[in-house]
């Protein structure tokens, strides 16, 4: 580690401490003489499929918002190799996790997405989703017969069901450069004040609406029961809608991108579980795809509209 910081010039390392809580990537905190950073080892992804995110961090952090691009060391490099891992590292920016959310961040969120979606808009490198519909397609199959009927059955139906409404529509949707992952332990927060959106490694091009529905499934929903908060709903929809008003057609998709977003992330817990199911200490670690199966039956139960009040 102190090899690696001296080839930066951020001064020498002071200590350096291992983050727990996330799940992809690995993390660590590094005190220097000039500062705090935080060192980070990407796990799923080759050398060569990490410069895109670097750069979507970059194009959005020179548009003026709060995000942890990559520094670059001493020879002008970015991006290294450390432990046979691709790895950056960047600022260790200020403020902690929300406990919960509230109506209030809700509102903000919802400023602030909208903002980040037309901040994206000329971003000019249109990567698709590695967890997109042909990822969901795929594990789907792969997973379904490891579930009981009526998962399964939910599963395949959604997947079914969505495929034949984008079939029709998908040239009608705005699609831009989106985060894709934005839940709320994915912002920092000093009180009030957002003080930074991190951890873009699954940001892609794809539907703004789809971008929206992950993050109103994650901020707005109670997870022990998978229902929508309305209050937190409207608070963030409106403010969203106040910043980048949506199509008609946008409108129109806007139940089944709720649903397609809530069945992305119990479809990946799912795949993560059974990856891990013979190791108990990772399994330990992996985020509960109940909760998203919840919040897809909410929603199949009843979507709200997005214009609603
Ligand atoms: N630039 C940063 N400034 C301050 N804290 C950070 C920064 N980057 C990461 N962290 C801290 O490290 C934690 C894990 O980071 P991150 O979410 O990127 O990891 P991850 O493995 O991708 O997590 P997950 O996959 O669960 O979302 C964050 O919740 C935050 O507390
Ligand atoms: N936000 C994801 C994990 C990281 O992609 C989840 O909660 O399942």
């Amino acid at each position: 580690m102190r090899g690696l910081v001296a080839d930066y010039n951020l001064g020498e390392l002071v200590s350096f401490q291992g983050i727990s809580g996330g799940v992809e990537n690995t993390n660590y905190f590094l005190t220097t003489t000039t500062g705090k950073y935080v060192l980070t080892l990407f796990e799923e992804f080759e050398f060569n499929e990490v410069p895109y995110f670097l750069d979507v961090v970059s194009h959005l952090q020179q548009k003026g918002f709060n995000v942890p691009a990559a520094l670059v060391d001493a020879e002008g490099e970015r991006l290294r190799v450390v432990q046979n891992r691709p790895a950056i590292i960047v600022d260790c920016f200020p403020g902690g996790l929300l406990e919960s959310t509230t109506v209030e961040s809700c509102r903000l969120m919802g400023q602030v997405l909208a903002q980040l979606h037309t901040a994206g808009m000329d971003f000019p490198d249109h990567r698709p989703s590695h967890r997109g519909i042909d990822w969901w397609r795929a594990t789907a199959k792969e997973i379904a017969p490891e579930l009981e009927g009526e998962q399964a059955h939910l599963l395949l139906e959604q997947i079914c069901e969505f495929d034949k409404f984008i079939e029709q529509y998908d040239d009608q949707l705005a699609k831009g450069t989106v985060h894709a992952d934005l839940f709320y332990n994915n912002t920092l927060f000093e009180g009030d004040e957002l003080s930074a959106i991190i951890d873009f490694y699954n940001a892609c091009y794809s539907w703004l609406m789809y971008d929206l529905a992950i993050v109103v499934n994650d901020w707005c929903s109670d997870i022990t029961t998978g229902e929508l908060d309305m209050d937190k709903y409207h608070a963030m929809v409106n403010a969203y809608i106040h910043e980048r008003e949506p199509s008609a057609a946008e409108i129109m998709s806007w139940p089944h991108m709720l649903k397609i977003a809530a069945l992305r992330f119990w479809l990946s817990r799912l795949e993560a579980w059974h990856g891990a199911k013979d190791d108990p200490e990772r399994l330990a670690q992996q985020h509960d795809p109940m909760e998203f199966q919840r919040i897809l039956e909410s929603r199949v139960r009843h979507a709200p509209s997005l214009t609603e009040n």
